[in-house]
């Protein structure tokens, strides 16, 4: 008799060529289409962090609402956890987790606090009391929420709005969360709440993310996959350094040294930006395609004096919007 054999997983989001088209009203009776999204194919796999980065109008929420099922594509196709997005919605909130650009301000009820509103969630998303209770104190020691809970939600500042609605969002620990426009969020302490929350919830709960933001340094530490949005097409689909190498970009290596040294003019494949400090610290240009640190380092080293050594080393990637300008020319 032949064993059982397992269903292999189901992708988390499947897009199939996927166009959306709005009507815009214009002056007083014209109408204009704008193309937000064009033949746009992609799938994420259960258990991948993906990243979903462009600029100002480039689609990202968008796309964001299609996979979540707010909005229905023009055309193609799309399956977010199994589901047909629009049409099974009610199910899709189950399995689901999304926040997405401006929830926050439509969001919750303002005279009622997390306190009340998080057992009504529960209740509607039927979770058992004891489990609910213990994801709710985890989730408000990690967004350090504790001391806000018996606030109502109407007195919340922006910054702990957008905490507030992730937690709401995550309370049923689902599978697979749809997060935009919360990385780049109002505070610095309150990004950091969040990136190590999502880091956490991917790690450790093997959740799937896809989180979109207008820049690459908001996604980098949670998703090694990046989508690229320019214009409403995908230009761009893999990981960060693929991009900026396939762009031609330059990266710049910020050398800092243990003691005063000379310029480093002679290491190869790097121009010398800049010497600061007597040369205690150094900013290298290097070129695409030969741009991999640990070599550049190991020049580096091979040329300094033997009583100098190199304490820290940052890489500054290229600007996005350099890159995408950059990859449209080539
Ligand atoms: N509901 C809508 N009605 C009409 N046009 C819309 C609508 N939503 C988005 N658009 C248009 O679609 C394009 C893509 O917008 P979208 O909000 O998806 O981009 P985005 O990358 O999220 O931008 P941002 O980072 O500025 O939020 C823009 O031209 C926008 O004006």
């Amino acid at each position: 008799m032949n064993a059982p054999t397992e269903d292999p997983p189901v992708p988390q989001i499947e897009v199939v060529g996927v166009g959306k088209t709005f009507s815009v009203r214009t002056g007083w009776r014209g109408r204009r289409s704008v193309t937000a999204l064009h033949d746009l194919s992609f799938v994420v796999e259960a258990g991948e962090a993906v990243g979903v980065v462009g600029g100002p109008g480039s689609g990202k929420s968008t796309l964001a609402r299609i996979v979540a099922g707010q909005f229905a594509p023009s055309a193609g196709f799309v399956r977010t956890a199994g589901l047909l997005p629009v049409r099974q919605r009610a199910d899709l909130t189950r399995v689901v987790g999304a926040l997405l650009a401006g929830d926050e301000d439509a969001g919750l009820p303002g005279d009622l606090s997390l306190a009340r509103l998080l057992p009504i969630v529960a209740e509607a998303r039927g979770l058992a009391t004891g489990e609910w209770q213990l994801r709710r104190d985890e989730l408000a020691e990690r967004l350090a929420l504790g001391p806000h809970l018996n606030r109502p939600y109407g007195q919340l500042d922006d910054a702990l709005r957008l905490r507030a609605c992730l937690a709401v969002a995550l309370l049923h620990r689902p599978p697979l969360l749809i997060l935009d426009d919360v990385l780049d969020g109002p505070d610095a302490v309150g990004r950091d709440l969040i990136r190590g929350l999502l880091r956490h919830e991917h790690r450790v709960g093997g959740c799937t993310l896809l989180l979109s933001a207008a820049s690459v340094s908001a996604l980098e530490s949670s998703c090694r996959r990046l989508l690229v949005l320019d214009g409403g097409r995908l230009v761009h689909d893999g990981p960060l350094p693929d991009l900026v190498e396939r762009a031609g970009a330059q990266r710049i290596l910020v050398i800092d040294l243990t003691e005063a040294a000379g310029r480093l003019d002679s290491v190869p494949n790097a121009e010398v930006l800049e010497v600061e400090a007597d040369g205690r610290r150094q900013r290298l240009l290097c070129p695409p395609g030969r741009t991999a640190t640990a070599d550049v380092l190991a020049d580096v080293a091979d040329r300094l004096p033997p009583d100098v050594r190199v304490r820290d080393v940052t890489v500054l990637e290229p600007a996005l919007d350099d890159v995408l300008a950059r990859l449209r020319e080539v």
